[in-house]
Order: structure tokens, then C-alpha cells, then sequence
């Protein structure tokens, strides 16, 4: 059967689940964590092994940065099968207790990226799965790794997020950085927007865990920041998160 034009997985893969990262670079690390893991595809940014884990076939797919490509990684492997979603990223702290190295159970996020907006209308709000996120809180309680659940808010500029200032709409940037500070806003990432929402268009179920780089917040009132690159503690989360929705068998 022909491949799907931008992951390169041939239709009949035969997975119900798929884990998520942004970086191509952490796919075989994840799939690692599975029985028998195998290479099946490199296309673009889409990079996917697949494995076992209780008896299921799971898939790791890479999505690249942003909505669009996340989006276009959901469509192509729910054509494949795959009907529940866990995303894991990294992001950016917001508030001056989520530190570096914490790992981000996103509960929701903010559409302030374009992907979503053609999809449904902005009133419309991007939300995770609740059987999703239950498993990846059981399964961050269950492992051990500080954690905070909550809203996250994704953009589509890194650097408006790092340098609005620069930006000739900087000052709308930062009134709405300044709001989304004030209403409880954990963390910026920017792909579970378009994950929540695309997986809610298609009825699948869709979760999302990030592990903390840093806090430019933290960063400004002067308190303590050391960036922290390992993603291993929000991946562990993940797969455990999946080997429990796949004993709940769902
Ligand atoms: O580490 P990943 O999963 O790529 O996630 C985060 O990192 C990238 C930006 O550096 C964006 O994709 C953001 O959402
Ligand atoms: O600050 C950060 C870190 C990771 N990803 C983002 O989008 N922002």
C-alpha cells in the first residue's frame, strides 16, 4: 500500500497508540523504553520507530516544531490507526515554581498559534483527554517525578516568546505574556494547541507531558535558573502513561 505523503508510514501499521516528541533526536531514546524496538520511517521531520509494551504496538513519531507539522503528523497517523496521542516536549516555565528539570502534565492550552484557527473558532478551547492526563499524573506519581498539571500556552515565534521586545508587535506579545502570567499559566510550549485540537476533531484522545528547560521568569526576578536538557524523567512519564491506558485496555 502507498505511503502516507509526509511521515512515510504505510497505512496498515496497526497501532493505537503514539508517543510524541517535537525532536527527531529523542525518538530511538523513547523507543528504547519499548519491547523489541524497531526503525520503520525518516521523512522530514517525521521520524518513527515502532515497539511493544504489554502485548500492543506502539508507535514513536517525531512532529518537528509547531503546530502545522504536529497537525499533519495527528491526520496521517490516525489514516494509520493510531487513536490516542501523548505528546512529550519541552517548554518554558511561567511561573517561579515550575523549575528547570519539573516535569508539565498540560491539562489545556492556549491557542495563540495558527494551526488550530483552521480547525475550529477561537472560543473553542484545546484540551487534553481526561483519561489521557489521569494516566500521566498515576504514572508521574507512580515514578516518583515532581510534577504541576495545568494550562500551557503555545505560540507559533520562539523568539517572541524569548525577545518580544524585538518584535514590531512586541507590545501585544508582552500584554499577553503579562495575562497569561496573571491568569496561572504554567508553561510556553508550542504543539499541544494544535494536538488537542486536532485529536478532538477526530475523536481520538490526546495527552501531553513536558519536561522544563528553563524559567525566563525566574531568569528576571533574579532567582535561580540553571537550564536543564534532559528529557528523560517526561519520557519515562510518557511510556509508563501509555502501559497504563493500555492495561485499562482503551
Ligand atoms: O522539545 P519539543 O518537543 O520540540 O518542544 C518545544 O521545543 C521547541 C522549541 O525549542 C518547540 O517544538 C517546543 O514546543
Ligand atoms: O522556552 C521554551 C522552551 C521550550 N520550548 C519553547 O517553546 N519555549
Amino acid at each position: 500500500m502507498s505511503e502516507l505523503y509526509h511521515i512515510g508510514l504505510t497505512p496498515e501499521q496497526g497501532a493505537k497508540y503514539a508517543i510524541l516528541p517535537g525532536d527527531p533526536g529523542r525518538v530511538e531514546k523513547i523507543a528504547q523504553l519499548l519491547e523489541n524496538p524497531q526503525f520503520v520511517a525518516n521523512r522530514r521531520e517525521y521520524k518513527t520507530y515502532a515497539g511493544t509494551l504489554a502485548g500492543e504496538r506502539v508507535l514513536v513519531t517525531s512532529t518537528g516544531i509547531g503546530g502545522p507539522s504536529a497537525a499533519i503528523a495527528v491526520e496521517e497517523l490516525y489514516m494509520t490507526g493510531v487513536r490516542n496521542f501523548i505528546r512529550i516536549g519541552t517548554c518554558g516555565g511561567m511561573q517561579h515554581q515550575v523549575m528547570s528539570g519539573d516535569v508539565v502534565v498540560a491539562t489545556a492550552a492556549i491557542r495563540m498559534e495558527g494551526t488550530s484557527k483552521e480547525y475550529v473558532p477561537i472560543e473553542y478551547p484545546a484540551v487534553a483527554d481526561f483519561d489521557v492526563t489521569c494516566a500521566l499524573v498515576a504514572a508521574a506519581r507512580q515514578l516518583n517525578k515532581p510534577f504541576h498539571t495545568g494550562v500551557v500556552q503555545c505560540k507559533d515565534s520562539f523568539y517572541g516568546q524569548h525577545n518580544p521586545g524585538r518584535m514590531p508587535v512586541g507590545a501585544e506579545l508582552l500584554n499577553k505574556w503579562d495575562a497569561w502570567i496573571k491568569a496561572g499559566c504554567l508553561a510556553s510550549e508550542m504543539e499541544s494547541a494544535a494536538l488537542y485540537t486536532v485529536a478532538g476533531v477526530l475523536r481520538a484522545r490526546a495527552g501531553c507531558v513536558l519536561s522544563v528547560v528553563w524559567n525566563q521568569e525566574r531568569e528576571k526576578a533574579g532567582l535561580s535558573n540553571e537550564p536543564v536538557h534532559d528529557t528523560q524523567a517526561a519520557i519515562e512519564v510518557a511510556v509508563e502513561a501509555v502501559r497504563i491506558l493500555i492495561s485499562q485496555n482503551k
